[in-house]
């Protein structure tokens, strides 16, 4: 698959503030091909947004790149000159965060906004396009953010990132400041333009039920790595990493009428450097002594990749068999 529009390979990436390091992402993989859509989900603190952010290398100042990559059709994001990072971030990606109001200029009308995106000479009636894309009234152009609600500020957002037709969106947790009825809508616009223009999209959500109903792939983020990528479908549906396993049990979806959501037991580690194994062995039913001392390599389960030693082993797959059943 040399010819994915994606491609981080074993990226770990520190933040140093003071004298403290914190390592966010530990060695961490991910594929994506064009035009394809992958939910990245995982718990707070699992490496998510500095995932997603390191794609256009748009990230803080207290962040060291540790080792490994992004590639974005072929270019190699953290060794681009900045003239070259510029084009491709201008070119090929797009980006949508969780505060809408935030990601917009508040003392700029929001057709000024626009046309900054589109280009000098870009009139009336583009932007005016661009809005009716996002199913808003053009007469919002003459709107500053403040005047906008949440859920219409991030469509402004969501029209700015798609307006240059990038070949890849990274959305962080857009909907995540907005209330439920809002949410879809929004949803519905970045899934439905992104279809259109044959954009790839990277959803980092904690959302599950949401992401296994509009992704094609999943991947689970644990402690900076990706722990199990696969078909949506397989990944939610029999996890094969007891990580997976824990999370999808943990989802308000897996609550039916009369059941309780089952917490993951523990909490996430805040490395502060390489883990020595697995980042989950301390919380997982199914550890065994390698796995706090060594690094699982990659292992194909069905449709799925997984960083588990005991990937595949009966143990993990009577477990499986069990959870599906019930
Ligand atoms: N700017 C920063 N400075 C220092 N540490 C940071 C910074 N941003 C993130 N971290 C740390 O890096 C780790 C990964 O954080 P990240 O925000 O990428 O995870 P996440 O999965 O997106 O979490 P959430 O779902 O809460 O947004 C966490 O331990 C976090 O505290």
């Amino acid at each position: 698959m040399s010819g994915a529009l994606l491609r981080v390979e074993h990226l770990s990436l520190d933040y140093r503030i003071g004298g403290r390091t914190v390592r966010a992402l530990d060695g961490a993989d991910l594929v994506l091909d064009e035009g394809a859509s992958i939910g990245v989900v995982g718990e707070s603190g699992s490496g998510k947004s500095t995932l997603g952010s390191a794609v256009g290398r748009l990230l803080p100042r207290a962040a060291h790149l540790a080792g490994g990559g992004v590639r974005v059709a072929g270019e190699p994001v953290f060794d681009l000159a900045p003239a070259a990072l510029r084009r491709l971030r201008r070119e090929l990606l797009g980006f949508v965060f969780q505060d809408p109001i935030a990601s917009l200029d508040p003392t700029m009308r929001v057709g000024r906004q626009l046309r900054l995106v589109l280009g000098r000479r870009a009139g009336d009636k583009e932007v005016a396009g661009h809005l009716e894309r996002v199913r808003l009234d053009p007469a919002v152009a003459r709107a500053y953010p403040h005047q906008l609600s949440g859920g219409m500020a991030q469509r402004v957002a969501i029209a700015m990132a798609m307006a240059t037709e990038p070949r890849l969106l990274v959305a962080d947790e857009p909907t995540a400041a907005l209330d439920s009825q809002v949410r879809e809508e929004v949803l519905n616009v970045v899934f439905g333009l992104a279809a259109e223009a044959g954009a790839g999209i990277v959803w980092l959500s904690h959302d599950l039920p949401a992401v296994a109903r509009r992704c094609e792939r999943v991947a689970v983020m644990y402690g900076g790595r990706v722990v199990e990528e696969g078909p949506a479908a397989e990944v939610l549906g029999r996890p094969a990493h007891p990580y997976t396993a824990a999370l999808a049990r943990s989802a308000p979806a897996a609550a039916g009428p009369g059941t309780r959501l089952v917490p993951v037991p523990g909490r996430p580690p805040v490395l502060t450097g390489p883990a020595p194994g697995c980042a989950f062995a301390p919380r997982c039913a199914f550890a065994i002594d390698r796995c706090s001392r060594e690094r699982p390599a990659l292992a194909r389960v069905g449709g799925q990749t997984v960083l588990c030693h005991r990937a595949g082993e009966p143990v993990l797959t009577a477990a499986r068999e069990a959870e599906v059943d019930a």
